[in-house]
């Protein structure tokens, strides 16, 4: 069946419906990774919004249970120019078609994905609708400017606090929308998990006592989560902290920086970062459309990462207390996993500081 992705400045591009076909509206972003399709699925950094794959092939390794970085998929809808009918691969359990299926995710294939995506590049991130049949213009207007992605992180935080057992030290998260593989790095590192929703106040987190507080990444603009920004505000000076992505904004939010919307976003697993601090030069992987204002940032809050993209900040740290945090993913899934000395340097810190023992 034939269906369109139709951008709110009335640009079109025609392709064939795959997967669970409905009527679909999100923000359309572009990823540049090859591969890497199942976590970028079921990353919930993308809840309400629609992924254009820039590779030209996806689904050619089909899909394996283990590689997902939730539940199930998040995003609105994958578009891509071809999708493999019959994934190839000894972990391969089923394709990418049946897994949208049954997973009622709208598939988008044989688009132009270089025209869209520079569209998409030139005019900035922009909404869309996928139809099958031709509707109004004036009802595409209305169902597009209906649509709003607000509400994205109570949509996919924990809705329970719940743990992890391990021997070592315990830390705290704030779960936004969390990947898995947050936990995997912190479970590798023999860490004792307790795990929050989102609205969770400081005092019930500084009631179990952690070592450690993480702010987890997530969906949507920082600058919306006011009250978690407030709660954040108060933690900063009572345990060590770390943020990645979303919990890293709100970090610099929470110390008096300020944000700001990317024109379209940083997604692919293949950013050089420059460390500042080590003087050395990582590629990372990369999932996100706000960014941390450097001008905006207090003195005693260091730039410690900037992309070689584009300059724009990667990384934070406080120079008296014991928190920072970056915007790119040290836990990877997908991408390289060069900057997984982010998690040891957290460890390192927890154990060095000894923070809570001078409290
Ligand atoms: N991966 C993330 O945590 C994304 C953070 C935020 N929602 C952004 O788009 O910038």
């Amino acid at each position: 069946m034939k269906a369109k992705l139709i951008l709110e400045n009335g640009n079109s591009f025609e392709g064939i419906a795959f997967g669970h076909i409905q009527e679909t509206v999100g923000e359309v972003v572009f990823n540049t990774g090859m591969t890497g399709y199942q976590e970028i699925l079921t990353d919930p950094s993308y809840y309400g919004q629609m992924v254009v794959m820039t590779y030209p092939l996806i689904g050619n390794y089909g899909i394996n249970l283990d590689d997902m970085e939730s539940t199930a998929p998040k995003v609105k809808a994958l578009i891509v120019r071809e999708r493999t009918a019959k994934g190839s691969n000894w972990r391969c359990e089923m394709d990418i078609e049946g897994y949208l299926k049954e997973m009622k995710v709208m598939g988008l294939a044989e688009i132009d994905t270089r025209a869209l995506t520079k569209t998409l590049r030139n005019h900035g991130t922009m909404k869309g609708i996928i139809v099958g049949e031709d509707i109004s213009q004036e009802e595409i207007q209305k169902k597009i400017n209906n649509f709003s992605n607000e509400d994205a992180v109570k949509q996919v935080t924990t809705k329970e606090i719940y743990s992890v057992e391990g021997a070592g030290k315990h830390i705290a998260i704030i779960d936004f929308g969390m990947k898995k593989n947050i936990l995997r790095s912190f479970s590798k590192r023999n860490c004792r998990i307790t795990v929050f929703p989102y609205n969770v106040g400081a005092e019930e987190i500084l009631s179990v006592n952690p070592d450690g507080i993480f702010l987890s990444n997530g969906p949507g603009d920082p600058k919306a989560l006011t009250d978690n920004i407030a709660t954040i505000k108060k933690l900063t000076e009572k345990k060590p902290i770390l943020g990645i992505c979303l919990g890293h904004q709100l970090l610099a939010l929470s110390l008096g920086g300020n944000t700001e919307r990317l024109k379209f976003g940083h997604h692919g697993c293949n950013h050089p970062v420059k460390d500042l601090i080590k003087n050395k030069i990582y590629i990372t992987s990369q999932n996100h459309d706000y960014v941390v204002d450097g001008g905006s940032l207090p003195e005693e809050v260091i730039v410690t990462h900037v992309n070689l993209n584009d300059n724009t900040i990667e990384g934070i740290q406080h120079e008296f207390l014991p928190i920072f945090s970056v915007q790119f993913h040290p836990e990877a899934s997908p991408g390289p996993q060069d900057t997984a000395y982010i998690f040891d340097k957290f460890m390192e810190l927890l154990d060095k500081e000894d923070y809570n023992a001078k409290r």
